[in-house]
């Protein structure tokens, strides 16, 4: 039986993907797999028997990467499976930011006793005015699942579309229309566009990206936004932006005491993920990569382990090792397979920095003696038998 933890809810129609062979009831001390989305890792102990975690999502700035790798916990994420999600929320706010609507909603609300509101709003819509997108700039900083499908979708309503991403994957960049004026030097973008969308990870070099230097850049009236982290942007020092009309708008989903406080910043309460199809694809996609993780040992989408792939074992066993990415784990590994006359019939091996993980496919099942010997190798972190 392999136990699974759910930190966080995860959609049915991706846990009803676990057969009987999964109890997806299991504490958290109990678990091999964790199913997580935001829910902050940063202080939860690692037990032995944990061997997975899969974000069901992209952000993984809630799990310790390093620490997970250093114990041999192999951890995913769900690429692509709720950018639609995120897409359509920055095109929303984007509209939200430029017309009033919001206010001209809570004008309604607010006079919806008054007999002759259908007169009245006539007097009172032109305080609630704005402009359109189509024909205005936008840049999109972060080209990945997420900025690629806003920057397309930004051309089609007309507007003109400026791309900023030095690690650009060409997987993305075949996905990106032609229109896009991919520029590198993001100072481009703050000196050009009306509107400034983020989308990268938060990661040591991205915290802060849009600060100081970056506001000193923009023309009047910018509207950020800022639906990846809050991180990202210096929150300490927008609200003078704000005050000045340097920046129209910000518009963040990652509301906190200073921003839900602040004027003329537009929070949302992380809502960029939180539609039915964003979170049945993300469980899917977590599930399937787990199953295939636990039942085959195979790797897709790891954000700390490299990929890894050997199909479905034909041979009577298969061993997955996470091991350091060092000299000689490979040779010893090899060695005690043959000490113990145990053939190796196929075998695959990947690195991703620090870190290794080899699938053997074997002739016969391994003593418990031989996977004893090969955890006690320097340098192999977890051993397992996979089948
Ligand atoms: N609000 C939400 O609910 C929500 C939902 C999904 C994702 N997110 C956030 O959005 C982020 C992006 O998601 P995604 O699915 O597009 O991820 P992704 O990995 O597909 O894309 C991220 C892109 O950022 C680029 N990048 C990295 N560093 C950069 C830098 N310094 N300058 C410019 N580009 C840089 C990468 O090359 C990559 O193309 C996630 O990491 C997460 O934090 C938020
Ligand atoms: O990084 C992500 O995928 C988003 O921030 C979504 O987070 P959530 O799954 O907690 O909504």
């Amino acid at each position: 039986m392999v136990n699974v933890h759910c930190l966080n809810n995860i959609a049915s129609c991706g846990l009803d993907l676990f057969t009987a062979d999964y109890n997806t009831e299991s504490s958290y001390e109990d678990a091999n797999v964790v199913l997580v989305r935001s829910a902050k890792m940063h202080d939860l102990d690692l037990s032995n028997n944990l061997v997975a975690i899969a974000r069901a999502g992209a952000g993984v700035n809630n799990i310790p990467l390093e620490s997970c790798a250093e114990a041999g916990v192999v951890v995913f994420n769900t690429p692509g499976a709720n950018a639609n999600a995120v897409k359509e929320q920055v095109l929303a706010t984007m509209l939200l930011a430029s017309r009033d609507l919001i206010g001209g909603n809570k004008w309604v609300e607010d006079n919806k006793d008054d007999a002759d509101i259908a007169k009245s709003t006539e007097k009172a819509k032109k305080a609630f005015a704005g402009r359109e997108i189509a024909g205005k700039k936008l840049g999109v900083i972060g080209l990945g699942a997420i900025g690629q499908l806003v920057a397309n979708a930004a051309i089609s309503l007309g507007m003109e579309v400026y791309g900023y991403d030095p690690y650009l994957s060409v997987a993305a960049a075949l996905n990106l229309s032609r229109e896009v004026k991919h520029v590198i030097d993001v100072n481009e973008i703050y000196k050009e566009c009306n509107y400034i969308t983020v989308h990268v990870p938060a990661l040591d070099s991205t915290k802060g990206m849009i600060g100081k230097e970056a506001f000193e850049l923009m023309q009047d009236g910018t509207v950020i936004i800022n639906c990846a982290r809050d991180v990202l942007v210096d929150e300490d020092v927008i609200g003078d932006y704000l005050k000045s009309g340097r920046v129209k708008c910000y518009v963040t989903d990652f509301p906190n005491p200073k921003t839900a406080n602040m004027e003329g910043a537009l929070c949302f309460p992380h809502l960029g993920a939180s539609s039915a199809e964003a979170e049945d694809n993300c469980a899917i996609m977590a599930v399937n990569e787990v199953r295939d993780f636990i039942e085959n040992g195979n790797i897709k989408n790891s954000v700390n382990y490299p990929a890894c792939n050997l199909g479905v074992c034909a041979t009577e066993s298969r061993v997955a090792v996470c091991h350091k990415n060092v000299p000689a784990v490979i040779s010893k590994i090899t060695s005690a397979m043959g000490g113990a006359n145990v053939n190796i019939e196929s075998m695959a091996n990947a690195s991703r920095g620090e870190y290794a993980y080899s699938l053997l496919d074997l002739d016969k099942q391994p003593d418990t003696s031989i996977i004893t010997e090969l955890a006690s190798i320097d340098g192999v972190i977890k051993v397992r038998v996979v089948k």
